[in-house]
């Protein structure tokens, strides 16, 4: 059985009156990558600060490699690495010379350094642009450059903090590939995202959280599953989406559908049927528990 890499149980935190976690249990296994999927201002953020001993759990516990984040900090720290939303590169210097100062910082001597400095821009895809400026790099050069500074010295699990936000497609897709190639190398990758094609391509596990709460956890198969098989989408004449509708996709479900949509529609409206997307994932999910609450 794989061990546990992250393991929390009835994590709470608020900041005054709003409470932002409220009561958050996950199980992330070893060598895994999981993605906890949520909206700007869903508590993501204050998760990894809390798995990272950057701030403490107003209740509940957390481990990091069977280390308890309160009380054996040090060894939570020994056993992780974070890149954060802000890169924590010096504009100034060139990609190398971060990447140099940061090994030196780290204990490193100054031939290691060079090694792992040469390394780690080839692996980043960076080698090229290793002796520009980074004022001068892209946006995903920059997140390359911060992921490779986080993992001068490798540790068992990484936090990724909405690591393509704000990224092109092309971007995005590199770093995909990277965040790919350190599960091989055996590390547990922990990212938050708000891109649900990022969770479905990348994750093993995905938890959606909502509100400070873990509205649903599975596969992104699982997940998929819970709105259907198939889902019906309904597009005006110019394209536009005009309506989506979860089915089993068997044909007395999609016919009985279309008879109760027909008449509110008009008659060229267009019908076509997929699989359902993330994003009906959380909409469905999310709506859900919107709906529980009004209720109780
Ligand atoms: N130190 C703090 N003091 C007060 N409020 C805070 C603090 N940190 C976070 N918050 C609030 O907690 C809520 C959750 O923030 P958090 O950054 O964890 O969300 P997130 O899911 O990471 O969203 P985003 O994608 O915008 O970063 C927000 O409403 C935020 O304003």
């Amino acid at each position: 059985m794989s061990q546990l890499a992250i393991e929390t149980k009835g994590l709470k935190k608020s900041f005054g009156k709003q409470n932002v976690l409220n009561g958050v249990d996950l199980s992330v296994p070893s060598g895994s990558i999981y993605a906890l999927l949520g909206p700007n201002g869903a508590g993501k953020t204050t998760l990894i600060h809390i798995l990272s001993t950057l701030t403490a759990a107003d209740a509940g516990e957390a481990r990091i490699a069977g280390y308890d984040v309160a009380t054996k900090k040090t060894e939570v720290k020994g056993s992780i690495s974070l890149t954060g939303q802000f890169a924590a590169v010096d504009e100034l210097l060139t990609g190398e010379e971060n990447m140099r100062m940061i090994c030196r910082l780290s204990g490193l001597s100054p031939t290691q350094s060079k090694t792992r400095t040469a390394e780690l821009l080839e692996r980043f895809e960076l080698a090229a642009a290793g002796e520009k400026r980074v004022k001068s790099y892209s946006g995903g050069m920059r997140r390359r450059l911060d992921l490779a500074v986080s993992l001068v010295v490798e540790r068992p699990v990484l936090f990724l903090d909405e690591p393509t936000t704000g990224l092109d497609t092309i971007s995005r897709q590199t770093l995909w590939k990277i965040i790919l190639q350190l599960k091989e190398r055996g590390i547990t990758v922990f990212l938050t995202t708000q891109y649900l094609e990022e969770a479905d391509q990348l994750a093993d596990a995905i938890s959606v959280i909502d509100g400070g709460r873990i509205v649903a956890t599975g596969t992104p198969a699982e997940l998929k599953a819970r709105v259907g098989e198939e889902v019906i989408e309904l597009r005006d004449r110019n394209e536009t989406l005009l309506q989506t509708v979860a089915t089993s996709g068997t044909i007395s479900d999609v016919r009985q559908a279309l008879t109760e949509l027909a008449p509110l529609l008009p008659p060229d409206t267009r019908v076509s049927l997929r699989k359902p997307s993330m994003d009906d994932v959380f909409l469905a999910l999310t709506s859900q528990q919107r709906l529980e609450e009004s209720v109780s």
